[in-house]
């Protein structure tokens, strides 16, 4: 029997401005995850870069042309038993603030450490931890 395993490579930016970091809630009506904060990013498409795929996905969702400064972390799990999800986490800097959302998101935040621990899931923050993404110099 064919297997219907599938594994999906999504891009996530930990985007700074003026030392805080961009979080997007997602629409109340969605689903998966309805109301629940997260980093701007999404799934790259066949055939793309990973840094290109990661900008696309920032400007649709937030309407921001950033810079990707590197690579902070990758991490993988299992939204379903048949759906497993690579995520890479990169660095990015915003010389705006000005966010302009899609459908996809209810609001936006830019967040300080303090308010990530508060609004992000334990598992994102798990990942943050495990990868000192605290720690970074420029953030507040
Ligand atoms: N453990 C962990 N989870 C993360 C991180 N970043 C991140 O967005 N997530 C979570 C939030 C989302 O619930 C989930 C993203 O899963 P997904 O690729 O299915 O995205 P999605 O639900 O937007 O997919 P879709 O609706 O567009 O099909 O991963 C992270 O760094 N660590």
């Amino acid at each position: 029997m064919k297997s219907s395993n599938k594994i999906v490579v999504a891009l996530k930016g930990v985007i700074v401005n003026e030392g805080r970091v961009l979080i997007v809630q997602r629409a109340k009506e969605d689903k998966i995850g309805g109301g629940t904060w997260e980093c701007v990013g999404g799934k790259i498409e066949f055939g793309e870069e990973l840094e290109s795929s990661l900008l696309r996905e920032i400007k649709e969702e937030v309407g921001l042309s950033v810079t990707v400064e590197k690579l902070l972390y990758a991490t993988t799990f299992k939204t379903d038993p048949t759906r497993q999800v690579v995520i890479l986490t990169y660095l990015c800097s915003s010389d705006s603030s000005n966010a302009i959302l899609s459908k996809e998101h209810s609001s936006f935040k830019w967040a300080t450490k303090e308010q990530l621990r508060l609004l992000l899931s334990p598992e994102i923050i798990t990942d943050f931890e495990k990868n000192n993404v605290f720690s970074i110099e420029v953030l507040n």
